[in-house]
């Protein structure tokens, strides 16, 4: 009996995949064919395989590409490879890169099915072990990400699959989305969990300060190294270290820490000899990375090195249908930090209130409202008039009648009304009425219609 699974099979010679994916059928997987490697690493990019048989040699990306680029989404999908006769020494290669198996053509369907199958089984356990550590993760408090929205389960999906691998990741998305949040959980749900994670600001140091942090340096090599210092690097051996702000790094440090992601070595300052860390890296930014390469700020090398891997952070503003469980996680968080706190809860009329302002600064700003709430409102539900005074001053106005009156009125039909409201409030000027909202004027039009 088969284990059931969607298998990615990849061959330039079209009648090779066919001939695999009858059997492959039957047995129970679904089957997805790849006439070469360029088009087989994009499928993989956008749809999760659980196992991917591949021919090793091909014309222009061959079968060790495929691999490579599968195993840096995903170092836990098995990669089978097959060869032809002769193949065997790159065939020996790709088991050293991390193929789970390779097959010498002509091979039996019987013995691909049966190392499929085992290689399925042993992908599930993974998984569920996954699923173990994350677990623990979240009771332990470290990476609880909060919430449902279709943006926020992507993440958690992408999360999963990227945690096992081993290349860079780099997280996109404007401040205070939860970059190191999810760093965190790339390392708590990872195999490094037992590992440091280490996290660094880069903007946070001047330039020669940050790279004796990252690099460390030896006690004397500048005035007032009086001690060694290990530097971070070191510190985050066998785990994750976390590189925020990452467009802001200095070239001159972006060019070593290239180096150091190219041959695991760092070089203290002041040193001779360099020593082999194994350190995978998260960086975070909010800012245009392409842009900066384009003005020369940031080194494109080092751009594509870590742009392999890039999970983007969408806005709160869009993902609005989060913000009640960001407000009852964050007031119940808000009342174990402020045991003097009265605040139970809001009232429904301020979360959906809420709901529907623009965040310029995210689940950061929503968060610190929360606070705020705990510790200056008197009672113990939040209503509108106790909530408007904490608003933030560039908030626009909330308009109490529409809130309190249907105030049971689905989510996004509130917020439709209020759009509407916005646009009115702006003399009609849509494009104006998006910007202090904060969401695209296509959303406008979106919800104008949906509104009829
Ligand atoms: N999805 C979420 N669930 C729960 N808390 C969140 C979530 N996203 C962000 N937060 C909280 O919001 C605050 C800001 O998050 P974090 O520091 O990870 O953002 P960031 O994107 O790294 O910001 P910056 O770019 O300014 O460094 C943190 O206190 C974090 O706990």
């Amino acid at each position: 009996m088969s284990v059931e699974g969607r298998i990615l099979v990849v061959d330039d010679h079209v009648d090779m995949g066919l001939m695999l994916r009858e059997p492959l059928t039957d047995a129970g997987y679904v089957v997805d064919l790849a006439t070469g490697g360029e088009a087989a690493i994009r499928m993989a990019r956008a749809q999760a395989y659980d196992a991917v048989l591949c021919d090793l040699r091909m014309e222009g990306v061959d079968g060790l590409d495929v691999l490579e680029a599968v195993r840096a989404l995903d170092s836990d999908i098995p990669v089978l490879m097959m060869t032809a006769f002769g193949g065997v020494e790159s065939a020996v290669e790709a088991m050293k890169r991390g193929a789970y198996h390779y097959f010498t053509k002509p091979f039996r369907l019987d013995e691909v099915l049966l190392f499929l199958e085992r290689a399925l089984k042993e992908r599930r356990l993974q998984v569920e072990n996954r699923a173990l550590r994350r677990a623990a993760a979240e009771r332990s408090g470290l990476g609880a990400l909060v919430g449902r929205s279709a943006a926020m389960r992507n993440l958690y999906e992408l999360i999963d699959r990227v945690a096992y691998a081993q290349a860079a990741v780099l997280l996109r998305g404007p401040s205070g989305t939860g970059k190191e949040l999810v760093a965190r959980a790339l390392h708590f749900q990872g195999p490094r969990a037992s590992g440091p994670f280490v996290a660094v600001n880069c903007t946070a140091l001047p330039h020669d300060l940050l790279e004796s942090e990252l690099f460390g340096h030896l006690k004397g090599a500048f005035t007032g190294a009086t001690h060694a210092r290990r530097g971070l690097f070191v510190e985050a051996d066998g785990g994750t270290l976390f590189l925020d702000e990452i467009g802001d790094m200095p070239l001159e440090l972006q060019a070593r820490l290239l180096r150091v992601l190219e041959d695991g070595e760092v070089r203290a300052v002041g040193a001779d000899g360099s020593r082999t860390v194994d350190v995978r890296i998260v960086a975070a930014t909010h800012q245009d990375l392409d842009a900066r390469v384009r003005e020369g700020r940031f080194r494109a090398d080092l751009f594509y090195r870590l742009n392999v891997v890039t999970l983007l952070l969408p806005p709160l503003a869009e993902r609005r249908e989060d913000i009640p469980l960001l407000v009852e996680h964050f007031t119940a968080r808000a009342r174990a930090r402020n045991p003097r706190s009265r605040m139970q809860s809001l009232s429904p009329e301020a979360v959906a209130a809420l709901a529907t302002l623009p965040w310029p600064g995210n689940v950061r700003e929503l968060e610190n409202l929360i606070e705020r709430l705990a510790v200056m409102v008197a009672s113990e539900v939040v209503g509108l008039e106790e909530l408007r005074p904490h608003l933030p001053p560039e908030a626009p106005e909330v308009q109490p009648l529409v809130m309190a009156q249907h105030a049971l009125w689905p989510l996004r039909r509130l917020e439709a009304e209020y759009i509407a409201w916005m646009v009115t409030r702006c003399g009609g000027n849509k494009t104006r009425a998006a910007e202090v909202l904060g969401i695209d004027v296509s959303t406008i039009h979106r919800r104008e219609r949906e509104r009829g």
